[in-house]
């Protein structure tokens, strides 16, 4: 199902949100936290989704445990260098990897641009170790409000080098993309390129607002679209990236079952839709599972697969020259 000859790729994945449950054992004995298990078997129920949450809030929450370890900026370090390894070992050839920093500075007051410097240093780290291509997307966490996302802004562009993209992420209800404008006109300015999750708990206005007020050149989700059939043709005309996360949808809820999951519709609408994880620590999958499992049960055809693996590097934050060294690398391989 996945074909081998072209670049597998996954454009949708949170370093924060794919912390190893042994790596959350090992930096709490590190720095004596108290954590919930001091087995690993007893610890997976606390940081990992073991049955569908009724909510997309709800299953974010599970991601907590993951940054509560970041006792230090060399833990942070650890967690990014980490992702690369398991990007690798997943037969990831290009991983675009998004980062809240003010999550991971939160519990252990963590200087915020320290945290970016740091999450910069392990993924450049693990490329070289691993011979993975990595981009680095930042994210807003719009639960904790335009003042806190505005700080994590600031500290994204301090480092503007070691940053592609910028993102809002979190609860999408609760923080419309309407108290963002500001935010995403500095980033647009500074040439960050743009992604949003969108109609995922909202509905399709959610989506338009991310395109048309944010500058979206891509949604996170946006599962919302299929019910809005003029947003669908404006998704495929424009060329509107749609980052697809099956297995994630259905633990929050957000879609009732993988049969009834609209990544099929975009793929007939021509929309360029992909296949990513979310969060894979966290969702106990990985990229294997979401095309051999998740897909097929969602109703794609091989072809259709096919096409989705194609569309992720498409849509990629990548120049026309680096996708096509990436493809040329892996056709040689
Ligand atoms: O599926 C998701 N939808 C919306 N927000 C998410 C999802 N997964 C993680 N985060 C959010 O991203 C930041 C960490 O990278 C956190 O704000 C977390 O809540
Ligand atoms: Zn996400």
């Amino acid at each position: 199902m996945i074909d081998t000859t072209l670049p597998l790729t996954d454009i949708h994945r949170h370093l924060d949100g794919n912390i190893r449950a042994q790596t959350i054992l090992d930096l709490g004995r590190q720095h004596n936290l108290t954590l919930p298990a001091s087995s690993l078997e007893a610890l997976i129920p606390h940081v990992q989704v073991t049955s569908n949450e009724p909510d997309l809030v709800s299953f974010l929450s599970k991601l907590d445990w993951g940054v509560k370890v970041l006792a230090d900026l060399d833990a942070c370090r650890r967690v990014a260098y980490e992702n690369i390894e398991d990007a690798a070992r997943n037969g990831l050839h290009y991983v675009e990897l998004r980062f809240s920093p003010g999550y991971m500075a939160m519990t252990h007051q963590l200087p915020v641009e320290g945290v970016v410097e740091a999450v910069i240093a392990g993924v450049s780290e693990g490329c070289r170790d691993f011979n993975v291509e990595a981009r680095l997307i930042g994210i807003m966490s719009r639960t904790f409000g335009e003042t806190a996302c505005l700080r994590e802004l600031d500290a994204l562009l301090a480092h503007r080098d070691g940053i592609t993209a910028l993102d809002l992420a979190g609860d999408e209800l609760g923080f419309p993309g309407s108290l963002f404008l500001s935010h995403f006109n500095r980033a647009r300015d500074a040439g960050l390129r743009i992604t949003v999750h969108a109609g995922e708990a909202a509905g399709p206005e959610s989506i338009w607002q991310a395109i048309r007020e944010l500058g979206a050149e891509r949604i996170g989700h946006g599962v919302k679209a299929v019910e809005d059939a003029a947003l669908m043709e404006f998704l495929a005309k424009q060329r509107i990236g749609v980052e697809s996360c099956l297995t994630s949808n259905i633990q929050t809820s957000t879609v009732p079952s993988l049969a009834q999951h609209p990544l099929k519709t975009f793929l007939e609408h021509g929309v360029l839709a992909s296949i990513n994880t979310d969060d894979p620590a966290v969702q106990g999958i990985d990229i294997q599972h979401e095309y051999r499992v998740a897909a097929p049960a969602a109703g794609l055809t091989p072809a259709q697969i096919r096409q989705a693996q194609i569309n992720g590097l498409d849509i990629a934050f990548l120049s026309e020259a680096e996708k096509s060294a990436l493809r040329a690398r892996v056709q040689s391989a």
